[in-house]
């Protein structure tokens, strides 16, 4: 049970998940091809789209390919849409701004796509320094066009024109995104929040209150699916000896060791946590009563093995339960409690279940031969 806390850095860099990126590059040629079919139909499609719109159709569609093939390439596969739509957009808008080629064009209203793309297919990071590109790109080439056929004043109007919408763009989709973002440190930090809510500070392992939901949900699937478990109240021994004996630093510090021996010996259906002082619960999934009390013997032995600091040696009571014997939480507890008590008043570093806390009460009222 590796259930330390850990410190995920917080990722800002939005997902795409597949099926998304497929569902885009789909509404992306089909958009294209009824642009292309709608400027063909109405007689208004220029020589520059005519030669570019089947080229990205097609890239769009060998793309959508590539992405079930490259399955773990689809970052370099987002780059690639987001180049060929970008430099559809920009190429075909500054063409159309050439004065020979200055027929009624509305490319120019496309532009801002470019923003919108790479905020959708790239990160952050990558989407920031990519609309910076476009942005040069975009007023470079619109002026590199105006500039052989008007003034510099016409040609820089036109630019500044561009630039502004342009910027507006940007700026809105940077809030847009500061805003998500906001949003989802909130969100992550809730979540570390809480997680950290289920762990004692001290042994890093669960908690209380993390132990109290799982044998909440463990008793619930016992009633509703049948499912068994068992509880271990592991108790250390004379603790209070070793505060009085080393002080509470080190008493602190064999907790912890004694916290991470156990974690090592469990295993995924095992839940360990720290009920409070020198108390501990396992809540157990395995099925049969014989591998619990043979798990508890085992944890008992391995306690006393422990090599601990300045040579001090440590033992732990056992008090066991199981779901069968008892009606609920409540009562499985109770019986735990209870035969944690009779290991303690039969000499302490034992293990006990009800049976065995049975027999110890038969030998103990059976009146001794004379
Ligand atoms: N160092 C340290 N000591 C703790 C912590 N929590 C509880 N304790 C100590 O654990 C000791 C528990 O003492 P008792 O309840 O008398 O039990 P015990 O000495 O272990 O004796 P038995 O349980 O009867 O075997 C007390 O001295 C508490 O101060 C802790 O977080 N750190």
């Amino acid at each position: 049970m590796a259930d330390h806390f850990h410190h995920e850095p917080l990722n800002l860099t939005p997902v795409m998940p597949p099926t998304v990126f497929r569902w885009l590059l789909v509404l992306a040629a089909v958009s294209f091809s009824a642009i292309w079919s709608i400027d063909v139909s109405s007689g208004i499609i220029s020589s520059f789209d005519a030669a570019a719109y089947p080229i990205c159709v097609s890239s769009f569609l060998v793309t959508l390919a590539l992405s079930f093939i490259l399955k773990r390439q689809l970052t370099v596969l987002h780059f690639v849409t987001y180049a060929t739509v970008a430099g559809y957009l920009i190429s075909t808008s500054a063409w159309h701004h050439l004065a020979e080629n200055g027929i009624f064009s509305n490319s120019t209203q496309w532009l801002g796509l470019n923003y919108v793309v790479a905020y959708l297919f790239l990160d952050v990071r990558k989407a920031g320094a990519a609309t910076i590109v476009v942005f040069i790109t975009t007023l470079g080439a619109h002026f590199a066009a105006l500039i052989q056929h008007n003034t510099l004043n016409e040609a820089l109007g036109v630019v500044a024109n561009i630039a502004v919408a342009n910027i507006i763009y940007m700026a809105l989709l940077w809030t847009v995104l500061k805003m998500r973002v906001n949003g989802e440190i909130i969100q992550q930090k809730a979540q570390a929040m809480e997680e950290h809510a289920l762990f004692d500070p001290l042994t890093r392992i669960r908690n209380r209150r993390s132990l109290e939901r799982e044998m909440d949900a463990a008793d619930q699937r016992w009633h509703r699916k049948g499912e068994r478990y068992s509880i271990l109240i592991i108790d250390i021994d004379h603790f209070k000896q070793i505060n009085d004996l080393h002080g509470h630093m080190e008493g602190d510090q064999v907790l912890r060791d004694f916290a991470d021996t156990l974690t090592k010996q469990l295993q995924s259906n095992q839940f360990f946590g720290r009920w409070g002082g020198e108390e501990f619960i396992i809540l157990s999934r395995m099925d049969s009563q014989k591998d619990v009390f043979q798990l508890a013997q085992h944890l008992r032995e391995t306690v006393e093995r422990m090599q601990l600091r300045q040579m001090m040696k440590i033992t732990i009571s056992i008090g066991m339960s199981h779901c069968e014997e008892a009606s609920n939480l409540v009562q499985a507890m109770t019986i735990a409690d209870h035969n944690l008590y009779a290991a303690k008043h039969s000499g302490r570093n034992k293990v006990m279940d009800s049976q065995a806390a049975e027999a110890l009460t038969r030998i103990r009222q059976e009146p001794s031969p004379t």
